[in-house]
């Protein structure tokens, strides 16, 4: 299966032992391949429209018009169970292109482009986190179909 994510900036360094540890997990089961893109600029000097414009114009080239998933806030709520359904109808399908927002959110453009948008919970995350959160989901998805216990 291919997986991809595309989320603008790149993972801090207080994050990156999690993040490589779910990378490396999830590689049991698929391919993945977590492309960060350039952030739209300054956020103190550049309006909001400007920023979130940019990060849309960088997250398209990557997408090369496949179809694909928005982590968002204002998506549905699926418990781990449906999450792992989801993941595996486009498991069936062979691939599936995941794209989170950058620190200030996403651009209109790419909220109604998307197939689904998917809320990992009501609480805010930094879009960090909000990857880390995603990769442990996928994880877990993968066990679950899989029928292999979790325990950690
Ligand atoms: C800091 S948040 C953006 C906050 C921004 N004020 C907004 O309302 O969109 C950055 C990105 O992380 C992701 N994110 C953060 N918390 C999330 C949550 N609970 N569910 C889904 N996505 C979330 C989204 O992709 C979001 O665009």
């Amino acid at each position: 299966m291919e997986l991809e994510i595309i989320i603008p900036g790149k993972i801090s360094k207080h994050l990156f032992d999690s993040y490589n540890f779910y990378v490396d997990k999830i590689k049991r089961f698929s391919k993945i391949k977590v492309n960060f893109v350039k952030l739209g600029g300054d956020l103190n000097k550049l309006p909001k429209s400007v920023v979130l414009k940019r990060e849309a114009e960088e997250i398209l080239k990557k997408l090369k018009g496949n179809d694909y998933v928005l982590i968002d806030l204002h998506g549905k709520m699926l418990n781990s169970i449906e999450f792992s359904k989801m993941l595996e109808n486009y498991r069936l399908k062979g691939k599936i292109h995941f794209v989170i927002g950058g620190p200030l959110g996403i651009d209109e453009k790419i909220v109604n482009g998307a197939l689904e948008r998917i809320s990992l919970s009501q609480l805010t995350f930094t879009h960090e986190l909000a990857l880390i959160i995603l990769l442990e989901q996928i994880f877990r998805g993968f066990k679950i179909m899989n029928n292999e216990n979790y325990h950690y």
